[in-house]
């Protein structure tokens, strides 16, 4: 059975490298919190979230090429080739570095798209990392996150590695250690578009910006979570029924939703009473990104 939980494999580095080809964790991350602040006269939003990683996501196996081409595999459904993140991560550093070197990709898909957990930035964010180790392209962090800011406002948290308030649209980052729980996550089978949400005259846009000292210890909200209850009654059922054992909410502007306990053993309970019909997984949060993880691992074997 495939494991799409980290920590297990990266334990073992023997699971990690096969022959020629390398797995890269692409984690899943949570938004803890998220307060809309403010409209910018550009159309975006200043956002205060609070991100935390999962040790649970997809994988991208990566092998090198004799060519510069960047082969991906397999198709994601309605996606073409050109608009798959990590095509664009890869050809944008290319790009960068003015470098020959070419890939084989494999992407071993678990999150959902449109899910609020980050997948498609995680997934540019592991081809840039990778692809920098793998083509010894020398790059630092803060060239990365150059490049993968024009890709997605939340690939460099990924880049970055380390669970942080953002702020701003994104671009201000602020390191903290916020608790590592175990979640619950249920995946609705729908996906909500990020513009979408922001472009709803409802959505509460003028939550005061507070200090990050009292964010983290305040009770939690996520600002986009009323509308989305209300555009999506799926989503409310969910989260009603989950409230009823935890504290719960939406992550991003959905679609998944969580729930916190302080043991695996509390989650597991509750994943195992939940509506059949819907999917999900239990997963712990955790402040260092386990693809930061593994390329000091890496790093420190060579
Ligand atoms: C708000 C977050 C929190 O994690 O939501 P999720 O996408 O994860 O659910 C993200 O930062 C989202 O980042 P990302 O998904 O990359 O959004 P983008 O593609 O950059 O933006 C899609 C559209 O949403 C609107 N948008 C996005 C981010 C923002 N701070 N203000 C906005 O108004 C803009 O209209 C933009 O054109
Ligand atoms: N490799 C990829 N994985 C997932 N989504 C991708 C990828 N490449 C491009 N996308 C596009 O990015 C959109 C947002 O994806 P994703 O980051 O998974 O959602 P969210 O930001 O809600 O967590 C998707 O709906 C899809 O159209």
């Amino acid at each position: 059975m495939k494991n799409y939980h980290f920590s297990t494999a990266l334990s073992d580095l023997s699971t990690i490298q096969q022959g020629n080809h390398i797995r890269f964790p692409s984690p899943a991350k949570l938004n803890l919190f998220l307060y809309i602040n403010n409209k910018r006269p550009d159309g975006y939003h200043e956002l205060q979230t609070l991100f935390q990683f999962l040790d649970y996501g997809d994988w991208l196996n990566i092998s090198l090429r004799d060519d510069d081409q960047i082969q991906l595999t397999p198709d994601i459904p309605n996606l073409n080739k050109q608009d798959n993140l990590i095509y664009r991560a890869a050809t944008a550093l290319q790009q960068y570095t003015d470098c020959q070197c070419g890939a084989n990709i494999h992407l071993d898909k678990i999150l959902p798209l449109g899910g609020g957990v980050g997948g498609g930035s995680s997934n540019a964010a592991t081809t840039l990392v990778a692809l920098n180790y793998l083509w010894k392209t020398g790059l630092t962090e803060q060239q990365l996150i150059e490049i993968g800011v024009k890709l997605g406002a939340d690939v460099p948290i990924f880049i970055d590695g380390r669970a942080a308030v953002a702020e701003g649209i994104g671009e201000k980052i602020t390191h903290c250690q916020p608790q590592q729980k175990w979640y619950l996550v249920l995946k609705p089978e729908l996906a909500i578009s990020t513009a979408k949400i922001f472009a709803d005259v409802n959505l509460t846009r003028n939550t005061p910006k507070k200090p990050i000292s009292q964010l983290l210890t305040d009770e939690y909200r996520n600002d986009c979570e009323k509308i989305v209850r209300n555009h999506y009654p799926i989503i409310d059922e969910l989260l009603s029924w989950l409230l009823q054992y935890a504290p719960a909410r939406l992550t991003g502007t959905g679609a998944c939703v969580f729930a916190e306990f302080d043991s695996e053993q509390d989650a597991q309970a509750i994943y195992q009473l939940k509506p059949t019909n819907f999917s999900g997984f239990v997963a712990k949060g955790c402040n260092t990104s386990p693809l930061a993880i593994l390329l000091n691992q890496l790093k420190r074997q060579n």
